[in-house]
This record gives C-alpha cells, sequence and structure tokens, in this order.
C-alpha cells in the first residue's frame, strides 16, 4: 500500500550565529491509509519539530533536508502558500494546547466559520449547519449557545474537541495531532482519546498522534515509532515496544511507565485498605 505521508532521511539544524545544532539527525518513517502511528519520545527529542518541518511551520532560521511526502508528493521546497492550503484541508492539526490556537477576541462560532470558509465554498447557511452538527457529533452541550461563547468561556477539554472536530470536519487524508492530551485533566484526556478512537474507525483515515506517554499512545496507535535525540531509536507495535524492544532508551520508557503503574495499583490498594 502506498504511503499517505512519508520521512526519508530528514534533517533539521538550527544555525546561530557560527554554531550550527543538529535537531532532527535523519528520521524516516511512514503511515499507511487508515493507520494510526504514534510518535513516542521524551521532551526535546524532536517529535514536534520533524512535523512542523514537513508542513512548513518552522521559522526561517531552521534548514530542512532530506524528503518529506505527502501522497507521493515532495512537501520540501514547496510555498508557504502552497503548505497553508494543504494544511487544515488535505492534513488535520491539532496541538497540544487548544487555547493558544483560539484568539481570545472572537467568539467560538466566528472561528469555527472562518476555519470552514477558508478551506470550503459552503455559503453562511451551509457554515452553520455544519458548525452546529460537528459541536454535537463532539459531544458539546448546548451547540448553538456554544457557537456564542469566548474560548475562554469554555474548558481545555471542550476546547481541544472542538479543535478535533474542526480539524475532522475537513475529512483531511491525515490527522496529525502533536501532544493532544498533554493540557488537559486525565478523564477530559480519555475522553479525548476516545474521541481519536472514534474518528479513526469512522473515517478511516490516516493518523499521527505523537506523544510522551506510553499509556496514551498505546491506546490509539496501530504502531509506534521511537524518537530519541532526533534519531529514530525503535519501531514496531505497542506488543513489540513493550517486550521486545532492544533499544535501551525505549526500555526505560517502558520501565517508566511499569514504574507509573505500580504506583498507581499501589495507592489504589491503599485507599481499599483504608475504606474496608
Ligand atoms: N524554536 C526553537 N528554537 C530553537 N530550538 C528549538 C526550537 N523548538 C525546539 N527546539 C529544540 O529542538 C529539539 C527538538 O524539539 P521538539 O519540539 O521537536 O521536541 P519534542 O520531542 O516535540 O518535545 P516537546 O513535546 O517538549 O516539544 C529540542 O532540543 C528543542 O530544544
Amino acid at each position: 500500500m502506498k504511503p499517505v505521508f512519508e520521512l526519508e532521511g530528514l534533517r533539521v539544524s538550527l544555525r546561530q550565529r557560527h554554531k550550527k545544532t543538529e535537531l532532527v539527525r535523519g528520521v524516516s518513517l511512514a503511515v499507511e491509509p487508515g493507520e494510526c502511528l504514534g510518535i513516542l519520545g521524551e521532551s526535546g527529542s524532536g517529535k514536534s519539530m520533524s512535523i512542523k518541518a514537513s508542513m512548513g511551520l518552522l521559522d526561517k532560521g531552521f534548514c530542512v533536508s532530506g524528503s518529506a511526502r505527502f501522497e507521493g508528493q515532495e512537501l520540501l521546497g514547496r510555498s508557504p502558500e502552497e503548505l497553508r492550503r494543504l494544511r487544515g484541508k488535505k492534513v488535520g492539526i491539532v496541538l497540544q494546547n487548544p487555547m493558544t490556537c483560539f484568539d481570545p477576541l472572537y467568539r467560538v462560532g466566528y472561528q469555527i466559520a472562518e476555519t470552514f470558509a477558508a478551506h470550503n465554498d459552503w455559503n453562511a447557511g451551509e457554515i452553520r449547519r455544519r458548525s452546529l452538527k460537528m459541536l454535537e457529533k463532539m459531544c458539546i452541550r448546548s451547540p448553538e449557545e456554544t457557537l456564542e461563547k469566548y474560548p475562554h468561556q469554555l474548558s481545555g477539554g471542550m476546547l481541544q474537541r472542538i479543535m478535533i472536530g474542526i480539524a475532522v470536519s475537513m475529512t483531511p487524508k491525515l490527522l496529525i495531532a502533536d501532544e493532544p492530551t498533554t493540557a488537559i485533566d486525565a478523564i477530559t484526556q480519555f475522553e479525548i482519546l476516545n474521541e481519536f478512537l472514534r474518528v479513526k474507525k469512522e473515517h478511516q483515515m490516516a493518523m499521527i498522534f505523537i506523544s510522551h506517554d506510553l499509556n496514551a499512545i498505546s491506546r490509539v496507535a496501530d504502531r509506534i515509532v521511537v524518537l530519541n535525540q532526533g534519531q529514530v531509536a525503535d519501531q514496531g507495535d505497542f506488543y513489540h515496544i513493550l517486550h521486545h524492544a532492544s533499544d535501551p532508551y525505549t526500555r526505560l520508557l517502558v520501565e517508566k511507565r511499569a514504574a507509573v503503574m505500580e504506583r498507581y495499583q499501589g495507592i489504589l490498594e491503599e485507599k481499599e485498605a483504608s475504606y474496608a
């Protein structure tokens, strides 16, 4: 099957005065149609940088080389306008902090409508109908009222759900979620992950799910690529990562997860004992 998206030997460096820092050092990966690829790695491992570099989201100071292809077409070297059109329509992107994606000065409904209008030729009535339908689908109560609200009047979880809803409404070929559950509490995190699972099942779209959290990734990803210091350290399905990964860095992530689970189990047992 032809990949929807692939990176081949992607390199990103930053030149500051006379110093050149390599941030991404030859990353190769591919996402098949209908597949969810998890990119796992600790803060600073190059997860966001790899995606931003391929989608034209980096400033001029960065130097990008190698290859990034979407549906077989090279992305590196394309004009900012071409890449802007690609993002939003064919590639949906959901970022870590939904607050930064909404303008605090405008009502949520206006901002949804603006995005819909920028990528489609829907008239005002169609935009309103689709906005309400999207909010209902994302399980937002009182959709009509929500459209009238300003971002600060909604919770982080609600805004994140709306961001996913906007991205999915464009029926992109690829949905990229960069740490979409990091800035929200555990219960909302659980709901947002369910949302991704539902979208994946319903739309059969290719997805990239970026996270430093092996638990979160294991719920949605079919395959996981582990990044460490700008390089691919390991890859395989969750079972492989959990039981057969040989890379020391990957093992460290797995052990950390086991330690967290053990601690969680201990707290639960303590609580049960105190109730008894
Ligand atoms: N704007 C920037 N200017 C200079 N260096 C940067 C910039 N953004 C990221 N970096 C550096 O690039 C490297 C990779 O960062 P990247 O954002 O891809 O990490 P990440 O794995 O996505 O982690 P996080 O989730 O914390 O963002 C890190 O060393 C980081 O310090």
